[in-house]
């Protein structure tokens, strides 16, 4: 009798953009960035159980996402197809991240899944050639199987590790979702930063870090805007990505957790931990 294979659960952590700037538009409409990615310890939980056929099942569905636009089940299929396996798995997810608040917890169950599944699925894919499929899944896909913070180009592909400072962050979801295609559609987004090169990004810190969609996204959705004023009483704050999130950044957790309990009055708020090396990468042992 084959000896059973062990479910396999994994973290898929969230990120949190320390800058975002906007550098050009290409040609297909996509927008270059410059950004710094910071993984951060609030986690979404993904447990592969392998199968005896080749299908892809998951014990729990996503409110408002259809089975097949799972990024879970999208990032399986991709890797069925492109390895040629016949293998299948069961998924249950553990879900902590908010859906589209700028945190890419989509995009992190997506690299979650293709770095788990190379590995129960023994098919000895290089981390490259993950982030490669996974960049056709969404352009956040990559930094997650990286699994370093990094100072991002491009659409956020091109990928350097930085070592970034680790504070203890506060996170607000002021409770609207916001719309990524219609923040780069937005004929007022500030499109033409002067690109930097990550020296010098890195040289300036904190103090000189901002966001180029925090603009448009204030003005689109004041809840956003009244949450990002409260929380900058407290400490500079900044929105990740294209939102709904933002983040400040403390020195203590106590200080962190405080702020967080206040915040937590009008809004769902958390306090996490930066770090520079994914748990994910932790969990598998590299
Ligand atoms: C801008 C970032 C920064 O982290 O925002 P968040 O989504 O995390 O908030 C991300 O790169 C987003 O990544 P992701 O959410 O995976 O975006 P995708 O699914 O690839 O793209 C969603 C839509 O946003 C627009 N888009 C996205 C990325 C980019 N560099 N330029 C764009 O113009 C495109 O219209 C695209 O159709
Ligand atoms: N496994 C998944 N987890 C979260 N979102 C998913 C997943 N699969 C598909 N999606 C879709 O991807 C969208 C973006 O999700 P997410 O990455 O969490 O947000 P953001 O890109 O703003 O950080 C969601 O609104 C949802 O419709």
């Amino acid at each position: 009798m084959p000896a059973t294979i062990p479910a396999l659960t994994l973290p898929a952590p969230a990120k949190l953009n320390r800058m975002l700037h906007i550098v050009g538009r290409r040609q297909d409409g996509y927008h270059e960035l410059q950004t710094l990615f910071q993984l951060i310890d609030l986690c979404d939980y993904l447990t592969f159980m392998p199968r005896n056929d080749s299908a892809i099942t998951l014990s729990n569905d996503l409110s408002g996402v259809a089975h097949n636009d799972n990024l879970i089940v999208r990032a399986a299929q991709l890797l069925q197809q492109a390895s040629g396996t016949h293998q299948g798995v069961s998924v249950t997810i553990e879900k902590n991240l908010p859906m589209g608040g700028g945190l890419g917890g989509g995009s992190s169950n997506a690299a979650t899944t293709l770095v788990g599944l190379n590995h129960l699925w023994k098919l000895g894919l290089s981390n490259a050639t993950l982030a490669k499929l996974g960049l056709t899944l969404g352009a956040d896909v990559p930094v997650f199987v990286h699994g370093h913070s990094a100072w991002a180009e491009g659409v956020g592909e091109k990928l350097t590790s930085v070592t970034l400072d680790t504070p203890w962050f506060v996170v607000i979801h002021p409770g609207v979702s916001v719309s990524t295609p219609a923040i780069f559609q937005d004929p007022e987004l500030t499109r033409d930063s002067l690109p930097i090169t990550m020296a010098r990004a890195l040289q300036g810190g904190a103090p000189e870090w901002r966001n180029d969609c925090e603009a448009i996204v204030k003005r689109r959705y004041p809840p956003i805007a009244e949450a990002l004023n409260w929380l900058t009483q407290h400490a500079p704050s900044r929105l990740t990505g294209t939102g709904a999130c933002l983040f400040a950044a403390f020195d203590s957790q106590l200080a962190a957790q405080a702020v967080a309990q206040m915040a937590g009055q009008h809004w769902y708020s958390w306090v996490a931990r930066g770090l520079n090396t994914s748990p994910l990468q932790d969990a598998l042992g590299r």
